[in-house]
């Protein structure tokens, strides 16, 4: 079987994705972070009236111009509680920021510009042009414009802007469906006591964040033992409660034990066996039985780690309408590298706290696949291309962010 480059493996698992068309309603204190299923017009302006912008006094423009002369102060416009009277020639009306402009009045004069006299009257020091201080109506939004697109994700910015659009909940595409599979005779859940030969299953959890950070819901299915019935039940579980992605773990290479494949065929299914030409995550399986979609990682925790952040985060964003692409960025190599073979590497690394405006990817000595705590220390994948040539430190290089 010929390797497959990690490009033309992404196409297959992403390229068809189609959004999913579920939508949920959320009150707006819960919808961060989460995707907007239509088009969100604004149900009123912003601001909904000329605003002052400044603590001072509103006034005629044109009654402080050359030579100021002394104004009357006729009432006071606060924040919530408007002057209900007008503003004529010779008047002002003392003002404070985010207060109602009082009619007749068309500018703001700052109150360090101006003095209180003894009579109560006030003098202003300088002159003002029309408009000044004043925030005019709608200048934020207008009723019925759009605030956030569909597909926006929900940010803290926009969040804010939906509630001042006065919404009070917000439509959302439903979060997908990731059913988590670890399957290994060998596996016990943290806190079990583990026998000898055994391990303690620890992919479940990790892929669960990276779900979770792609805006996916995961599922924990637990463990299944190499029982061809049991593995065939969770497929079943899965088909039942309409999970969008099975993800299974383990069981993806040639051993004997890897029954994934003969259950999904007893299902109908084509399970795609694939050979990635990047370590780690060599091996991968890819299919779908009706809607649902399966993904099967290798089961060396940074393997899985690695072929999740590249195949996985980006199906999850597919399937929410986002952006799905691998997240390469710029930066400079932080160490002398050999050259490669045939197979992408995804190196982990780290940008330290390198205040370097490219940053500087630093490679860690090892980088066995099993290696859980330096793939917990990495704060980025430093890529290396197939065959690409020795390079040295300060050259350019890509990689990606790990969250
Ligand atoms: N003859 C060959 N052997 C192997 C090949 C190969 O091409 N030819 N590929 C190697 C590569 S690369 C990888 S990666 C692994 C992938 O194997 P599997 O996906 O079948 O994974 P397992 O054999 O089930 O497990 C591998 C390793 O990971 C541990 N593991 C499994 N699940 C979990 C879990 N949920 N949490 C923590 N650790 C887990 C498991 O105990 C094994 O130690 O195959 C190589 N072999
Ligand atoms: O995926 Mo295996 O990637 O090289 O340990």
């Amino acid at each position: 079987m010929s390797l497959i480059p990690v490009e033309e493996a992404f196409r297959r698992i992403v390229g068809d994705a189609a959004p999913i068309g579920d939508t949920e309603t959320l009150p707006l204190g819960e919808a961060f972070g989460r995707v907007l299923a239509r088009d969100l017009p604004a149900g009123r302006s912003q601001p909904g009236f000329d605003a002052s912008a400044m603590d001072g006094y509103a006034l005629r423009s044109e009654d402080i111009g050359y030579k100021p002369e002394p104004l009357r102060i006729v009432g006071e416009s606060a924040a919530g509680r408007a002057f209900e009277g007008r503003c004529d020639t010779g008047d002002c009306v003392r003002i404070f920021t985010g207060a109602p402009m009082p009619d007749g009045a068309d500018a703001v004069l700052i109150q360090e510009n101006a003095e209180r006299l003894a009579d109560g009257r006030l003098l202003p020091r300088t002159g003002v042009k029309v408009g000044q201080h004043v925030r005019r109506a709608g200048i934020d939004f207008q009723a019925g414009d759009i605030l956030v697109p569909a597909r926006g994700i929900l940010t803290a910015g926009r969040i804010a802007l939906a509630a001042s659009g006065s919404h009070p909940t917000l439509d959302v595409v439903r979060r997908p469906r990731v059913a988590i599979l670890a399957t290994g005779d060998e596996l016990v859940p943290p806190g079990a006591p583990v026998g000898p030969s055994q391990i303690v299953a620890s992919n479940s959890f990790g892929i669960a964040g990276l779900v979770r950070a792609a805006g996916g819901e995961p599922l924990d299915y637990g463990i299944a033992p190499d029982a061809a019935e049991t593995i065939g039940r969770l497929v079943d579980r899965a088909v039942a409660e309409r999970v969008d992605i099975l993800v299974t773990i383990g069981g993806a290479s040639v051993g004997d034990h890897d029954l994934i494949g003969p259950v999904f065929a007893s299902r109908g299914v084509a399970l795609d066996f694939w050979k990635l030409a990047m370590r780690p995550g060599k091996p991968l399986m890819a299919g779908r039985l009706g809607p649902l979609r399966l993904l099967g990682l290798p089961g060396n925790p940074a393997s899985s780690m690695v072929t999740a952040t590249l195949f996985l985060q980006p199906l999850v964003r597919a399937l929410l309408g986002l952006v799905a692409t691998i997240p390469y960025r710029e930066g400079i190599l932080g160490a002398d590298m050999v050259a490669n073979d045939e197979r992408a590497d995804f190196i982990r690394a780290t940008i330290g706290d390198s205040t370097a405006v490219v940053p500087i990817v630093s490679p860690f000595g090892r980088q066995d696949s099993s290696l859980l705590s330096v793939f917990a220390r990495a704060d980025a994948l430093l890529l290396r291309e197939p065959h690409a040539p020795a390079a040295k430190a300060g050259e350019p290089c890509r990689f990606i962010v790990l969250g």
